[in-house]
Protein backbone atom coordinates (compact mmCIF):
# COMPACT_ATOMS: atom_id res chain seq x y z
CA UNK A 1 0.00 0.00 0.00
CA UNK A 2 1.10 3.22 -0.89
CA UNK A 3 2.27 5.60 1.52
CA UNK A 4 -0.43 8.87 1.47
CA UNK A 5 -1.14 11.86 3.50
CA UNK A 6 -4.95 12.72 4.69
CA UNK A 7 -6.51 15.10 6.46
CA UNK A 8 -7.90 15.27 9.71
CA UNK A 9 -10.06 17.65 12.13
CA UNK A 10 -10.78 16.83 16.02
CA UNK A 11 -13.70 18.63 16.11
CA UNK A 12 -14.95 21.63 19.17
CA UNK A 13 -16.85 18.65 20.72
CA UNK A 14 -13.99 17.08 21.11
CA UNK A 15 -11.67 20.04 22.00
CA UNK A 16 -13.89 20.77 24.67
CA UNK A 17 -13.84 17.21 26.73
CA UNK A 18 -9.98 17.59 26.40
CA UNK A 19 -9.86 14.30 24.43
CA UNK A 20 -6.97 15.69 21.69
CA UNK A 21 -4.50 13.43 23.14
CA UNK A 22 -6.09 10.23 23.27
CA UNK A 23 -7.12 11.03 19.67
CA UNK A 24 -3.80 11.99 18.88
CA UNK A 25 -2.28 8.86 20.18
CA UNK A 26 -4.78 6.49 18.62
CA UNK A 27 -3.46 7.74 14.89
CA UNK A 28 0.02 7.77 16.14
CA UNK A 29 -0.33 3.66 17.18
CA UNK A 30 -2.36 3.19 14.18
CA UNK A 31 1.12 3.87 12.54
CA UNK A 32 -0.16 7.53 11.54
CA UNK A 33 2.95 10.17 11.46
CA UNK A 34 1.68 13.90 12.28
CA UNK A 35 3.25 16.19 10.13
CA UNK A 36 1.39 18.99 10.37
CA UNK A 37 -1.13 20.44 12.94
CA UNK A 38 -2.09 23.77 14.66
CA UNK A 39 -5.26 25.08 16.40
CA UNK A 40 -7.70 27.39 14.88
CA UNK A 41 -11.18 28.95 15.69
CA UNK A 42 -12.51 29.14 12.17
CA UNK A 43 -14.49 31.08 10.84
CA UNK A 44 -17.76 31.35 9.10
CA UNK A 45 -16.35 31.49 5.71
CA UNK A 46 -13.59 29.30 6.48
CA UNK A 47 -15.90 26.24 7.80
CA UNK A 48 -18.59 26.93 4.71
CA UNK A 49 -16.09 27.13 2.40
CA UNK A 50 -14.37 23.79 3.47
CA UNK A 51 -17.75 22.17 3.99
CA UNK A 52 -19.22 23.75 0.36
CA UNK A 53 -20.37 20.27 -0.82
CA UNK A 54 -22.97 20.55 1.50
CA UNK A 55 -24.10 23.95 0.84
CA UNK A 56 -27.24 22.47 -0.11
CA UNK A 57 -28.29 20.30 2.65
CA UNK A 58 -30.62 20.82 5.37
CA UNK A 59 -27.79 20.68 8.19
CA UNK A 60 -25.37 22.70 6.74
CA UNK A 61 -26.32 25.72 8.61
CA UNK A 62 -25.92 23.87 11.63
CA UNK A 63 -22.99 22.17 10.71
CA UNK A 64 -20.90 25.61 10.28
CA UNK A 65 -22.50 26.87 13.76
CA UNK A 66 -21.27 23.95 14.82
CA UNK A 67 -17.63 24.15 13.88
CA UNK A 68 -17.30 27.59 14.59
CA UNK A 69 -18.60 27.25 18.16
CA UNK A 70 -15.08 26.28 19.63
CA UNK A 71 -11.43 25.46 18.40
CA UNK A 72 -10.58 22.74 16.13
CA UNK A 73 -7.30 20.64 16.01
CA UNK A 74 -5.72 20.36 12.28
CA UNK A 75 -4.07 17.75 11.28
CA UNK A 76 -2.07 15.80 8.23
CA UNK A 77 -1.44 12.67 8.82
CA UNK A 78 0.76 10.37 6.68
CA UNK A 79 0.88 6.65 6.38
CA UNK A 80 0.69 3.86 4.38
CA UNK A 81 -2.95 3.61 3.17
CA UNK A 82 -3.45 6.53 5.92
CA UNK A 83 -6.64 7.75 3.67
CA UNK A 84 -9.02 4.63 4.85
CA UNK A 85 -6.94 3.76 7.72
CA UNK A 86 -7.82 7.11 9.36
CA UNK A 87 -11.50 6.41 8.45
CA UNK A 88 -10.96 3.06 9.96
CA UNK A 89 -9.93 4.75 13.47
CA UNK A 90 -12.83 7.42 13.08
CA UNK A 91 -15.71 4.99 12.75
CA UNK A 92 -19.62 5.69 11.10
CA UNK A 93 -20.49 9.64 10.66
CA UNK A 94 -22.95 8.69 13.01
CA UNK A 95 -21.68 8.23 16.15
CA UNK A 96 -24.64 5.53 17.22
CA UNK A 97 -23.42 3.13 14.50
CA UNK A 98 -19.55 3.51 14.55
CA UNK A 99 -18.33 0.40 15.51
CA UNK A 100 -16.87 0.11 19.33
CA UNK A 101 -13.69 1.06 20.02
CA UNK A 102 -13.31 3.70 16.91
CA UNK A 103 -13.19 7.53 18.00
CA UNK A 104 -16.57 8.23 17.19
CA UNK A 105 -17.92 5.69 19.19
CA UNK A 106 -15.63 6.33 22.57
CA UNK A 107 -15.52 10.45 21.80
CA UNK A 108 -19.01 11.31 20.31
CA UNK A 109 -22.77 11.38 20.88
CA UNK A 110 -24.63 12.89 17.75
CA UNK A 111 -24.48 12.77 13.91
CA UNK A 112 -23.87 16.91 14.42
CA UNK A 113 -21.42 16.60 17.23
CA UNK A 114 -19.09 13.80 16.01
CA UNK A 115 -15.85 14.42 17.11
CA UNK A 116 -13.79 14.22 13.84
CA UNK A 117 -12.95 14.81 10.27
CA UNK A 118 -11.18 12.58 7.92
CA UNK A 119 -10.97 13.53 4.29
CA UNK A 120 -12.29 10.37 1.83
CA UNK A 121 -10.27 10.03 -0.78
CA UNK A 122 -7.41 10.69 -2.09
CA UNK A 123 -8.96 14.27 -4.17
CA UNK A 124 -10.38 15.53 -1.33
CA UNK A 125 -7.36 14.77 0.87
CA UNK A 126 -5.39 17.16 -1.41
CA UNK A 127 -7.82 19.81 -1.62
CA UNK A 128 -8.23 19.48 2.11
CA UNK A 129 -4.52 19.66 2.88
CA UNK A 130 -4.26 22.81 0.84
CA UNK A 131 -7.50 24.43 2.04
CA UNK A 132 -5.41 24.90 5.53
CA UNK A 133 -1.80 24.47 4.83
CA UNK A 134 0.33 26.61 2.71
CA UNK A 135 3.68 25.05 1.00
CA UNK A 136 5.49 27.00 3.47
CA UNK A 137 3.65 25.30 6.15
CA UNK A 138 4.39 21.73 5.45
CA UNK A 139 7.58 19.52 4.36
CA UNK A 140 7.20 18.74 0.66
CA UNK A 141 6.94 14.80 0.29
N1 LIG B 1 -27.95 13.97 8.44
C1 LIG B 1 -27.09 14.77 9.08
N2 LIG B 1 -27.49 15.58 10.08
C2 LIG B 1 -26.65 16.40 10.72
N3 LIG B 1 -25.34 16.51 10.42
C3 LIG B 1 -24.89 15.73 9.43
C4 LIG B 1 -25.72 14.83 8.71
N4 LIG B 1 -24.96 14.20 7.79
C5 LIG B 1 -23.73 14.69 7.94
N5 LIG B 1 -23.68 15.60 8.92
C6 LIG B 1 -22.52 16.37 9.38
O1 LIG B 1 -21.78 16.81 8.26
C7 LIG B 1 -20.46 16.27 8.32
C8 LIG B 1 -20.01 15.95 6.92
O2 LIG B 1 -20.83 14.93 6.38
P1 LIG B 1 -20.21 13.75 5.50
O3 LIG B 1 -21.33 13.04 4.88
O4 LIG B 1 -19.11 14.32 4.67
O5 LIG B 1 -19.64 12.80 6.67
P2 LIG B 1 -18.22 12.26 6.97
O6 LIG B 1 -17.40 12.23 5.74
O7 LIG B 1 -18.32 10.99 7.77
O8 LIG B 1 -17.76 13.35 7.99
P3 LIG B 1 -16.61 14.35 7.84
O9 LIG B 1 -16.72 14.96 6.45
O10 LIG B 1 -16.81 15.33 8.95
O11 LIG B 1 -15.42 13.47 8.02
C9 LIG B 1 -20.58 15.06 9.23
O12 LIG B 1 -19.38 14.75 9.89
C10 LIG B 1 -21.63 15.47 10.22
O13 LIG B 1 -21.06 16.24 11.27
Amino acid sequence: MATERTLSIIKPDAVAKNAIGDIIARFEKAGLNVVAAKMVHLSEEKAGGFYAEHKERPFFNDLVGFMTSGPVVVQVLEGEGAIAKNRDLMGATNPKEAAPGTIRADFAETIDANAVHGSDSPESAEREISYFFGNDEICPR
